[in-house]
């Protein structure tokens, strides 16, 4: 392992006849991480999960796991994943651990004389040893769920993948499965998980890529996701004129904040309409996006000094950062969903 990555990927490319399902997307999964893959439904997720693990092949670009090249090195490194894509088909009438049992000697990978233990300890690290007699068809979906991740950790994983994990659960059995996957982290797995929900990803992982329409929009830590949203700035004054001249002058683009009072959202996609003038009792409320790659900086506190050298009297003034959800909604549009 050269590049300290679990994943990566350079160009990688699947066309449906003429859809880009996924158009040159390049991740990078540092080791050690839960890395969220985040992304409408449609955007491309399961898809680029299918070539990561060799389930289908890439139109274009490179697949490299745990340092190896795929699909050339495909039974060399797919021992040392764990994955849950399309979920595994269950025997309804067998319990968990005999359901376990046929998957892992269904697999040329693994020894039989381990197997007793394996399967005990994987009922363990999901929370299903008292289960592990239960018929499966009494299990509730995020007890199944929670078999179909035991699965993947029949062997000792160096990266499990795990597809919309929490998809049709319950509350209770999405809470269940987030707990698992944040505690499997702290037993050193690189977890790399796939989700349609914001609020998911931001609770259970350290890191996440953005996908949108099969291309990649962003990625990296959390935190620094977090950071790179836009900064706005909101300024009430009666005398409007005046303030969008000062502004415009700091090479700031002044726009007018809704009727309301909230202010007008920047960089969104989809058509703009001029915002209609309304009077307000404390003037005019105008917003302006604090663009970060202006040489020289612009800080707000110079904005404030400049206006006040100016004359130009301020009611009200505002520093509003960019919120993960914003940031992420503007990223992939209005489609997204942030719920849970
Ligand atoms: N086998 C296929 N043949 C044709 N089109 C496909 C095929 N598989 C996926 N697609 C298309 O590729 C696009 C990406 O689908 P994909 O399932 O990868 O998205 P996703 O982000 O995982 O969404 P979801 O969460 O709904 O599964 C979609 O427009 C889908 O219709």
């Amino acid at each position: 392992m050269t590049s300290g990555l679990a994943i990566e990927t350079r160009g990688l490319s699947k066309h449906f006849g003429q859809q880009a399902a996924v158009d040159h997307v390049d991740l990078a999964v540092p080791h050690g991480t839960v890395f969220g893959f985040l992304g409408p439904n449609g955007s491309g997720k399961t898809t680029t999960i299918r070539m990561l693990l060799g389930l289908a092949a890439a139109s274009a670009g490179t697949v490299t796991l745990l340092g190896q090249e795929m699909p050339d090195k495909l039974h060399a490194v797919l021992p040392r994943v764990g994955a849950l894509v399309e979920g595994p088909a269950f025997y309804p009438f067998l319990s968990g651990a005999a359901n376990l049992h046929r998957l892992d000697s269904a697999s040329p990978h693994t020894v039989p004389a381990t197997r007793r233990a394996r399967v005990q300890q994987a009922l363990q690290r999901v929370g299903l040893e008292h289960a592990a007699g239960k018929r499966v068809h009494a299990y509730s979906l995020g007890m199944k769920q929670r078999l179909g991740i035991a699965n993947a950790l029949l062997s000792p994983r160096d990266l499990l993948v795990l597809d919309e994990p929490t998809n049709g659960l319950d509350p209770q059995g999405t809470r269940e499965v987030r707990n698992l996957v944040r505690s499997l982290a702290h037993q050193g797995t690189t977890v790399f998980v796939s989700s349609h929900l914001l609020a998911e990803v931001d609770q259970m992982c350290t890191h996440a890529a953005v996908m949108s329409a099969g291309k990649l929009v962003a990625q990296g830590p959390l935190a620094e996701l977090r950071q790179a949203g836009s900064t706005r700035l909101r300024l009430v004054t009666p005398d409007g004129g005046a303030a969008r001249q000062i502004l415009a002058g700091l090479g700031l683009v002044p726009g007018l904040g809704d009727a309301e009072g909230e202010p007008a959202r920047s960089g969104r996609p989809g058509p703009q309409a001029p915002e209609p003038r309304r009077p307000q009792p404390d003037g005019e409320t105008i917003v302006a996006a604090l663009d970060a790659s202006l040489q020289p900086a612009v800080l707000p506190e110079d904005v404030v000094a400049r206006l006040v050298q100016a004359g130009v009297r301020v009611r009200g003034f505002a520093v509003e950062r960019e919120s993960l959800e914003d940031r992420f909604v503007a990223l992939t549009g209005e489609g997204f969903d942030v719920a849970q």
